[in-house]
């Protein structure tokens, strides 16, 4: 099985997935973890050595190896940063699922949590920006969008294995027969 995540940080993808990966018994591949392990540094001390750049590259090698593996995906909110990956993820013949909410309860998320360089280096004003910037793009990739305003993580995983269980899940193999709604 692979089912792919996709979303702004705090989204919900790692805690998501977890839970995804626990009920379906699968791998959790956490594109950010899996940067952890295979480098020793997190995403902060990436992006403070070699910056943003430098940790991209990495995200986008690490993006292609996970493609190949069973599991659930939860890529990092900023996958969809480089063209190469966003073709790479619209091309998957897998469930592509876009967890979305609003602006307002994604950073009441992101407060209570300073690990991530993005939130910490970028104004309220530019993290506005960059929500405006970026979620064309999930939802350009996305093959279903899931919104997570008002419920656990628990009910939006119960709601993906649904969607999953609707489209016939690994059997389904032609994203067009895919509803984005
Ligand atoms: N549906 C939810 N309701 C309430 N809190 C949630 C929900 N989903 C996730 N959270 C909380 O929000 C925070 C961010 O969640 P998580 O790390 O899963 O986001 P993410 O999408 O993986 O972010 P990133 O792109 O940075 O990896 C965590 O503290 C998590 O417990
Ligand atoms: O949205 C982003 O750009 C990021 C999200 C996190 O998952 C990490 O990949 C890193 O903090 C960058
Ligand atoms: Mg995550």
């Amino acid at each position: 099985m692979k089912v792919i995540l996709i979303g702004f940080m705090g989204a919900g993808k790692t805690t998501v997935g977890q839970l995804l990966a626990t009920k379906l018994m699968q791998s959790l591949l956490d594109t950010d973890q899996l940067i952890i392990d295979q480098t020793s540094q997190t995403p902060g001390d990436i992006f403070a050595t070699i910056g943003e750049n430098g940790f991209r590259e990495i995200e986008r090698q690490i993006l292609m190896a996970a493609v190949n593996k069973p599991g659930i995906i939860a890529t990092g909110g900023g996958i969809i940063e480089l063209s190469a990956n966003r073709q790479l993820l619209a091309e998957m013949p897998v469930p592509v699922i876009y967890l979305s909410g609003s602006f307002g309860q994604t950073m009441e998320r992101l407060v209570k949590d300073n690990s991530r360089p993005i939130v910490r280096n970028k104004s309220l004003l530019e993290l506005a920006q960059l929500w405006e910037d970026r979620l064309p793009k999930y939802a350009a990739i996305a093959t279903k969008t899931i919104y997570t305003d008002n419920k656990s993580a628990e009910q939006v995983a119960n709601e993906i294995i649904a969607y999953l269980k609707d489209i016939g899940d690994e059997t389904v193999r032609n994203r067009g027969s895919h509803s984005n709604s």
